[in-house]
């Protein structure tokens, strides 16, 4: 693991601002969204925020309820998550509540790159981490795509004064159109659950898929997933779904009509690479995804040359179909099977 899953989360007005201007903190969160916040940091290795977050909130960063604190115990971890925060400036004032035990770490100064930062965080056993802000963190692991989930609370006020901090600050946020998650309610509060980079959370899904396989000594579990250009899922499938020697990629097809408008704009993810060559079949994944007229391909993991030698990526882009592989995501395809070495 390179770094921690990690998840952001704030409490937002209607009209998108994080706090108020005055020197005052602003709540935004009513009682019910608070106990979300709760559940949510009982559920995570360590909980992050900036360090004018620090200077001008003094958050403790801790789990209140009783129960989650005693069941995390229970679990054998910390009654509460490891406190993180970063500085340049090195300046945080030694009677912050932050640092009222040794459960802590701070990064700086001087600044540090985000990704060694969470590098160190992975090294210490953080696998899952919660962001809590304020506008320049959150912009800082948006606009660097190192953001897997966003958790955002609308409450219905509006603060009105563009002196007030917001959500984000200006950035390029590469994210494109988020894919939206849960949306629930807690208390007058709106939560809603978006997944910044929708090529990632594809992915992340096929590899789900993927541990349905029967396990094979002789194939990989694949899985696959075919997205219409709108980020709705048009089918999935994972490999032997149907049949003992189908591919992923071929299952997910086989649910599809191939007369479906829809194909021509739809995007195919597949954990691994579309294969090139069969030992069982005579048509290759690569074959019936350009027959299909699927224009774009996106897979985490290059076949490894165990079974056959793949060229997918090659076959597909040499038809003049877009194909993106996201190394990013292929140490966790591998993590699904010990074939994948
Ligand atoms: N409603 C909500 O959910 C929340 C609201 N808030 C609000 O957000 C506001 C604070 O947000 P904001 O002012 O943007 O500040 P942040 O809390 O995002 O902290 C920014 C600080 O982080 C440090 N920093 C940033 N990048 C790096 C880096 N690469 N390496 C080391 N340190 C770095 C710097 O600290 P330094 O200056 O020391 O160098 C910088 O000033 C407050 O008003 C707070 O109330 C905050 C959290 C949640
Ligand atoms: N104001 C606000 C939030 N602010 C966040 O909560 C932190 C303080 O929590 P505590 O550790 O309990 O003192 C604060 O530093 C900031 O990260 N969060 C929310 O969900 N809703 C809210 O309305």
């Amino acid at each position: 693991m390179t770094r921690p899953y990690t998840i952001l989360s704030a409490a937002m007005s209607v009209d998108g601002y994080i706090d108020d201007a005055t020197e005052e903190r602003l709540i935004l969160s009513g009682d019910e969204d608070w106990d979300r916040v709760d559940e949510l940091r009982a559920s995570v290795d360590a909980i992050m925020v900036g360090a004018n977050t620090i200077r001008r909130d003094n958050p403790r960063l801790g789990v209140r309820s009783d129960k989650r604190r005693a069941d995390r115990e229970a679990r054998g971890l910390p009654a509460n998550p490891l406190r993180v925060t970063f500085t340049a400036s090195g300046s945080l004032g030694n009677d912050a509540a932050f640092f009222r035990d040794d459960n802590f770490v701070v990064f700086g100064p001087p600044a540090v790159p985000l990704p060694v930062m969470l590098a160190d965080l992975a090294r210490r056993g953080v696998r899952r981490l919660l962001v809590e802000g304020g506008s320049a963190v959150h912009t800082a692991f948006l606009t660097q795509n190192l953001a897997d989930e966003v958790r955002l609370a609308v409450a219905p006020i509006f603060v009105g004064d563009s002196r007030a901090p917001r959500f984000v600050q200006d950035g390029r946020f590469g994210t494109g159109r988020m894919v939206l998650g849960e949306i629930r309610q807690a208390g007058d509060c709106t939560v809603m659950q978006f997944f910044p980079d929708a090529d990632r959370y594809w992915l992340r899904q096929c590899i789900e898929e993927s541990r349905k396989c029967p396990p094979s000594e002789t194939a990989y579990p694949v899985g696959a997933v075919i997205v219409g250009s709108d980020g709705r899922e048009i089918s999935r499938g994972y490999s032997r779904e149907t049949d003992p020697t189908a591919h992923a990629e071929e299952e997910a097809l086989a649910k599809v009509s191939p007369d479906d408008p829809r194909l021509k704009t739809a995007t195919i993810y597949s954990s691994l690479e579309p294969c090139s060559t069969r030992k069982s079949r005579p048509r290759s994944c690569a074959q019936w995804i350009i027959g299909s007229g699927i224009p774009r391909v996106v897979f985490g993991l290059r076949e490894p040359s165990r079974f056959v030698v793949g060229a997918g990526f090659e076959m597909l882009a040499a038809a003049g179909v877009t194909v993106v592989e996201r190394p990013d995501v292929a140490p966790e395809v591998k993590l699904v099977s010990t074939l994948y070495g």
